[in-house]
């Protein structure tokens, strides 16, 4: 994967942590010259190998080719006011902000030639994530320069209704936190039933490490696989029964997401105000 970054057309980071912290060390494993890289975060002590860290933006240097937004949306309009004077035409600001929508990012980078939001999610340090991605600001080449970054990440998802970008906040940005649930619940339940604390979490990992990988090489749906380990009147299906009843899972889940792209929608809303 070749990355449109070098010395003199660089890649900046402002705040890099879990996230930005994850897509960071999967891109230098697929290639990013560390030398292409500046991470401007000041509660960072160390970088990788090559990458130069800063705690506050350099000052009197060319404008970046992109320039990651990796902080909290909270802290967003307080900081974007010092960074905006470091972008130029030739930059695309890639924000993975939950929450702060286009037109709000649009205010505060009026020099950015390009805008792009980008929801990234954890997985993605092993090239096992969901990025969704829609361009707010079409300039400097935004979707190649996005999408060169969003590929060694995993699955990544171009959307025309920047509305999908909060929704997909709460799919796949937040989604690994709900399936992390899901596999204690497994644990605690496998407890319950009498393994130790230390078996019933394996058990509970290989069996959704599993699932899920033999749903994403199987060419059949999930609810056809789970019919296939369900036997007519055995085990599964007693287990399924109190799944299913009133629709218990697809209510809880769907609440849960609604409830994760709600407080999107109000991120953007104070943001705005
Ligand atoms: N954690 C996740 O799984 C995901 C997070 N996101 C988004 O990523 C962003 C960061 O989230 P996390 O990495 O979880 O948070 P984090 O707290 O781990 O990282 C934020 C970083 O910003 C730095 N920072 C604080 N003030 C700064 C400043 N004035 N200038 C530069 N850097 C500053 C902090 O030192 C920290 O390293 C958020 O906007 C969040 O919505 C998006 C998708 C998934
Ligand atoms: O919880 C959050 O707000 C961020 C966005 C998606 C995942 N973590």
């Amino acid at each position: 994967m070749a990355f449109p970054f070098t010395p003199s057309r660089p890649l900046w980071l402002l705040g890099c942590g879990n996230m930005a912290g994850a897509m960071l060390s999967r891109w230098l494993e697929s290639g990013l010259d560390p030398a292409a890289v500046t991470i401007v975060d000041p509660m960072r002590t160390d970088a990788p190998e090559g990458v130069r860290l800063c705690a506050v933006p350099p000052a009197d240097e060319p404008a970046p080719a992109a320039l990651l937004i990796g902080i909290k949306p909270q802290i967003f309009i307080e900081t974007a006011g010092t960074i905006d004077a470091l972008t130029g035409p030739e930059t695309v600001v890639i924000s993975i902000m939950a929450g702060i929508d286009g037109a709000t990012l649009g205010d505060r980078f009026a020099r950015a030639g390009g805008i792009v939001r980008l929801m990234p999610n954890l997985p993605a340090a092993l090239g096992q994530g969901a990025s969704i991605l829609h361009i707010c600001r079409d300039g400097a080449n935004a979707h190649d320069v996005a999408d060169a970054l969003a590929r060694p990440l995993g699955l990544a998802l171009w959307v025309d209704r920047e509305a999908l970008i909060d929704a997909g906040t709460a799919v796949s940005g937040s989604g690994p936190a709900f399936v992390y649930r899901f596999i204690d619940a497994i644990a605690k339940g496998a407890e319950k039933l009498g393994f130790a604390p230390d078996q019933a979490a394996a058990l509970a990992l290989a069996t959704v490490g599993g699932a899920a990988a033999l749903a994403a090489a199987s060419d059949v749906s999930p609810a056809t696989l789970a019919d296939r380990v369900a036997s007519p009147g055995g085990t599964t299906r007693a287990g399924l029964n109190i799944l299913d009843a009133d629709q218990s899972i697809d209510s809880l889940v769907a609440r849960t997401l609604q409830a994760a792209s709600d407080r999107a929608v109000e991120l953007a809303e104070m943001a705005r105000n």
